[in-house]
């Protein structure tokens, strides 16, 4: 049975926003390229490059904080964190990883080089700028400290002059790298300001100003989505047209100000007593249209009346001498096939009919 109103609730702007809470990886994209890393020193073990003692290691080192994060995300203890993406840490790790494999396997320096930038550029759109650069020059350091402990063992032949130049090309890339990820994290702000105030003017271009509620062209849209719904699911539901009576003398009598104060407080109390369901909106001027999903013609009466006997409640006395108001309301089934605008009609015939009767009530016409 909640199908239907679901479908129908589908298309409100709150069904849009919820579910959009995004969720972080628990493998993250870090993690995935270190363990890349960990598979390119198994080449370099496979090819003789460096024992199997060293690959082990390493790659049990890997793993181990691989794992370590992953059991961190899984567990949901990333989320007390300030970063819940937990980036730094793990390129911290990643980083530290590295430099010590290239240390203590010398060999493995030709790999450094593009698994840093990698590293960094997860880094670039998340970190401020003073960490990442920071981050870099301490990189740059160890990096340059390696290839000179190395040449204090092997000498400063052809091999330092190669790991300098490695070093030089690093020294040129990473700054240019951060500067292009800052400009992306910049785009990616202004994205999602210009997404934030997308979702404003689309909110505001659905709704009524004076009430909050939906205003007529949503309302339309929305009984046009419950008819399609109900099409498909040979389901019902009802609709309501309310009334003020003699609001053209409210405001005659009192001011448009005082009218507005009319509309804004039974907006607000027509709003409390409908169920998170149903579809309220100020149809126009005085008139305004609540869509019950799910809902027969008995039903929607009584929803009505209490609406009606809820509005006789309203004091406004501050605003007026006249200290109530009073509604009439026209209620209408949807009968399968029929077009929207017969169900208004329909509904706007029960409404005449309460005013022909005397208003303060609610009416049908089967
Ligand atoms: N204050 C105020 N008045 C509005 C607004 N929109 C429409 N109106 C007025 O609402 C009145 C609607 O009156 P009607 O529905 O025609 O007549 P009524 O006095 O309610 O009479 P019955 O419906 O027969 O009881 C008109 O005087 C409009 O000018 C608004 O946003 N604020």
């Amino acid at each position: 049975m909640d199908d239907t109103r679901n479908a129908l609730q589908a298309g409100l702007p709150e069904r849009r926003k919820a579910g959009q809470a995004s969720h972080l990886p628990e493998i993250s994209p870090i993690s995935l390229t270190s363990l890349l890393y960990a598979l390119s020193l198994f080449i370099f073990y496979y090819q003789g490059f460096i024992g199997g003692t060293s690959f082990i290691a390493a790659a049990a080192g890997v793993l181990g904080w691989v794992l370590m994060f992953y059991a961190v995300f899984r567990s949901g203890a990333h989320l007390r964190m300030a970063d819940p993406s937990l980036v730094l840490p793990q390129i911290g790790a990643a980083l530290a990883t590295m430099l010590l494999v290239a240390y203590l396997e010398p060999s493995t320096r030709i790999a450094l080089v593009p698994f840093m930038l990698v590293a960094f550029s997860f880094g670039v759109c998340r970190l401020t700028t003073s960490t990442i650069t920071l981050l870099a020059m301490l990189c740059l350091l160890s990096h340059l400290g390696i290839v000179l402990a190395h040449a204090q063992v092997e000498g400063y032949g052809m091999e330092f002059r190669a790991g300098l130049l490695q070093w030089f090309v690093l020294a040129l890339t990473l700054p240019a790298m951060i500067a292009v990820g800052k400009q992306i994290q910049t785009l990616r702000l202004t994205l999602r300001a210009t997404r934030h105030q997308l979702e404003h003017y689309e909110e505001r271009s659905i709704r009524d100003d004076l009430t909050g509620l939906y205003n007529r062209r949503q309302l339309q849209m929305d009984l046009e989505r419950a008819r399609l719904t109900c099409g498909a699911r040979s389901a019902s539901f009802s609709l309501c047209l309310i009334d003020v009576d003699h609001f053209k003398q409210i405001n005659d009598s009192h001011g448009h100000l005082a009218g507005d104060t009319v509309l804004r407080d039974f907006a607000r109390i027509a709003r409390d007593s409908v169920r998170d369901s149903d579809i309220l909106g100020r149809f126009g001027g005085d008139e305004f249209m609540l869509i019950l999903p799910e809902t027969d013609l008995k039903g929607a009466v009584v929803h009505a009346e209490r609406l009606r006997v809820y509005a006789q409640f309203l004091d406004f006395s501050r605003v007026m001498e006249q200290r109530h108001i009073s509604l009439s309301i026209g209620v209408a089934q949807y009968r399968p096939g029929e077009k929207v605008t017969d169900l208004i009609a329909r509904a706007d015939a029960g409404l005449y009919r309460a005013k022909q009767l005397g208003r303060n009530r609610v009416e049908w016409v089967d």
